[in-house]
């Protein structure tokens, strides 16, 4: 992989990929050894993905014994963790920067949500079941996708709790833009026909944008359109998907709004926040969707006798 997406880069700079590749690998291969014999040793698991995946692993060999292929290798293993960190930890900076530019934007929603946000947990740190009582941060919703595989997919395992102010960032700045997608048989999709072996883009940004869609007010930051639920904002059309859709969707997206959720509240408790006269919006997607110039936001103490 690391082979076929650096054939264009200079010499030097792919010499630093493999060795930045070799490095992540020896330091997850050293972890996954301590653990593995840890856990041989009869150490109780931990609460983190390392320990999870290596003990289902083991239960699932333990129950297949003989089945040379059950299980996962410790390069699956190795796979995993680092599609975790990858999908997870980029993501989810991006829609935290673009949610701070944004309430630096619009002072007025910066001061609804912060009011709720003290409502619900004054000075205490934000737990989760008070998660729930957010309802500028978060509300109620029926949520919607592309068939009914997905929906129940989402509807079971995702709590009915979202983010009206998260949702409209995620519409308005995508962390990720645009999905790929290869066409493995031949497929009519509406007026396409699409041969087997084409590989097709979704520039997702761009359906998130479009007025024909979301209305003349499509690029206007407006969480209000989210406040009756995920289906009525979308008028039952597939025009929302920042988190992808089908059977490969993310699957860290009820974990990246409690955590997003989490953080922002911590953020409002003690701060508020606005632009800085030096911010430029340019938003430009290098993997994620991030401000090209920065995110220059000034940090105030909130005037809050709680604090
Ligand atoms: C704002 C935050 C996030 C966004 C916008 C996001 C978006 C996406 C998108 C667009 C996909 C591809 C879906 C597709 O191809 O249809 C994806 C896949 C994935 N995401 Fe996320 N993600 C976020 C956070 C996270 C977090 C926090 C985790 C893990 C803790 C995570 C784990 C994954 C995994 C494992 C996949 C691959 C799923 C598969 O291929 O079966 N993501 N994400």
């Amino acid at each position: 992989m690391v082979m076929f997406t650096c054939r264009f880069l200079p010499s030097p700079l792919k010499r630093r990929i493999k060795e930045i590749s070799r490095d992540i690998r020896a330091s997850l291969s050293d972890m996954i050894e301590k653990r593995e014999k840890a856990l041989k040793g009869g150490e109780a698991p931990k609460d983190n993905l390392l320990d999870t995946l290596l003990e289902s692993n083991r239960k699932e060999i333990e129950e297949h014994g003989k089945n040379k292929k059950v299980g996962m290798t410790i390069e699956d293993v190795m796979d995993e963790c680092k599609l975790f960190y990858v999908a997870g930890q980029e993501t989810t900076a991006s829609l935290l920067v673009w949610t701070m530019i944004v309430l630096s934007m619009y002072p007025d929603w910066q001061a609804r949500a912060r009011e709720e946000v003290l409502k619900v947990y004054s000075n205490r740190k934000p737990d989760f079941d008070g998660l729930h009582h957010l309802k500028i941060v978060s509300f109620y919703h029926g949520t919607l996708f592309f068939n009914t595989f997905t929906y129940n997919y989402m509807f079971s395992i995702f709590s009915q709790q979202t983010t009206m102010i998260f949702y409209e960032v995620l519409r308005l700045y995508p962390p990720i833009v645009v999905f790929h997608r290869q066409v493995h048989k031949d497929v009519k999709l509406g007026n396409l026909s699409l041969p087997a072996g084409v590989k097709i883009a979704l520039p997702l940004v761009m359906v998130h944008n479009d007025c024909k869609l979301w209305g003349d007010d499509a690029k206007e930051f407006k969480p209000e359109r989210f406040s009756a639920g995920l289906l009525k904002a979308t008028n039952g059309k597939a025009s929302f998907f920042p988190f992808g859709g089908g059977p490969r969707i993310c699957l860290g997206q009820n974990f990246t709004l409690l955590e997003a959720k989490v953080t922002l509240s911590m953020i409002l408790q003690r701060f508020s926040v606005e632009l800085s006269p030096t911010y430029v919006h340019a938003p430009c997607s290098v993997i994620s969707l991030q401000p090209q110039y920065g995110a220059h936001v000034i940090l105030r103490k909130v005037e809050n006798k709680k604090y």
